[in-house]
């Protein structure tokens, strides 16, 4: 059987009591089911929930704080005790545990990026098992991802694993919120994340999870672009996640084997970066780009909009506003307005510190194509 890289997530409900407490027994269950996975030979990435769950009760709050101060206190205790529980349960498996707290920023920038790749690499070399939550103490209001969905989402595309497993407290996904409605149907397998879906996803049943359905199809619906099959669901015992692996799992499953993956450097660029301006270019250019897998030269510019410098992400759009892909440019705007229009003989004729190729191939994402 082939060995799959997975992303196991397990959401706060999963892990802790609704007065804010820790739930020993809980997370025992899931450390002796990922123990389970390690022994088949699959690599176990975890992302988990639970800091703020975890930690509120001892500060003294009677419930999950609502205000950003409350959170980050309680996230501060919480992910302590989370460690201390983690790391001395899967001792007792010999499996060495290392803790990487991210935020947002961490996969809009691509130093910030590739250094989260390579710790995650080697801790994975080395058959340590990275414990991923986001850095709930120090992470500003607007930047933060709230639920850790999205945030397994991409970490899944980040260490490019096969699988996301999310962990809940609901056995999948139904086609309306099951405490609504008795009669709501369980999907046990689907292709794709529909609008329909998710008008029928609801938000979180539990007083400590945060997010709901909703946000699962939302990171799931990202997972699938990135190349993982996706599971939703929940289980008991340690067997319940090699159960999901044999397609026995208690939950919804989504996608399918053999799914296209984007490069690492594509994936980066279309999921995560942040454009610093714009680029409008011609239909020959757009041909090239789309068509043709030609790199972008400065003939086919005929707008620059933005100033950035060399390296910055650009958006590129067609004539009509319509948005073709993303690129790293070898000039700054200032280099490009000399010599946009220009055919690349005149361009190179022109200075030559700079590069023939605005964006070269290597370091271009088309937008339409993934679709
Ligand atoms: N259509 C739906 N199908 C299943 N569960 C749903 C649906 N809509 C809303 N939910 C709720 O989503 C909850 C799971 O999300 P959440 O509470 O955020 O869990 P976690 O803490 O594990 O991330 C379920 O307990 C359920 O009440
Ligand atoms: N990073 C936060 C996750 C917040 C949260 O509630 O997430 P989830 O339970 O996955 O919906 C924490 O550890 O408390």
């Amino acid at each position: 059987m082939k060995k799959e890289r997975i992303v196991v997530k397990i959401g706060s409900s999963s892990l802790t009591t609704p007065n804010g407490r820790l739930s020993g027994e809980k997370l025992k269950e899931h450390v002796s089911a990922i123990a389970g996975l390690r022994e088949r030979g699959h690599q176990v990435i975890l992302v988990s929930s639970g800091a703020v769950a975890a930690g509120f009760g001892q500060l003294g709050y009677p419930s999950r704080p609502v205000k950003l101060a409350g959170k980050q206190a309680a996230a501060a205790v919480g992910q302590g005790l989370l460690m201390e529980a983690y790391t001395k349960e899967f001792h007792a498996y010999g499996i060495p545990t290392g803790q990487l707290l991210l935020t947002r920023d961490n996969f809009s920038n691509r130093p910030q990026y590739q250094n989260a790749y390579n710790t995650l690499s080697e801790l994975l070399q080395r058959q340590v098992l990275p414990i991923i939550n986001e850095n709930d103490s120090i992470v500003v209001d607007e930047l933060t991802f709230g639920d850790n969905d999205m945030l397994s989402a991409l970490v899944g595309g980040l260490c490019q694993a096969d699988d996301l497993f999310i962990l809940t407290d609901v056995d999948g996904l139904y086609d309306s919120h099951p405490k609504d409605n008795p009669d709501a149907k369980k999907y046990h397998f689907l292709s794709e994340i529909t609008d329909e879906l998710l008008i029928g996803a609801g938000g979180s049943g539990s007083l400590v999870g945060t997010g709901g359905m909703k946000s699962k199809l939302l990171a799931a619906q990202t997972a699938l672009q990135l190349g993982l099959r996706i599971f939703i669901g929940t289980g008991s015992g340690p067997r319940k996640l090699t159960d999901i692996i044999d397609g026995k799992g208690n939950g919804t499953y989504i996608g399918y084997p053999g799914q296209f993956t984007l490069k690492s450097k594509q994936q980066w660029l279309a999921m995560h970066s942040l454009p610093s301006g714009e680029l409008v270019v011609d239909g020959g250019a757009k041909r090239a780009l789309l068509q043709n897998g030609r790199s972008l030269l400065p003939a086919g510019i005929k707008l620059i909009k933005g100033t950035f410098s060399s390296g910055s992400v650009v958006q590129v759009v067609d004539e009509k506003g319509s948005l073709i892909g993303k690129g790293q440019v070898n000039m700054s705007s200032a280099e490009l307005a000399d010599i946009k229009g220009k055919s690349s003989t005149e361009a190179a004729a022109y200075t030559k510190t700079i590069k023939a190729e605005v964006i070269h191939r290597d370091d271009w994402v088309a937008m339409k194509e993934m679709k």
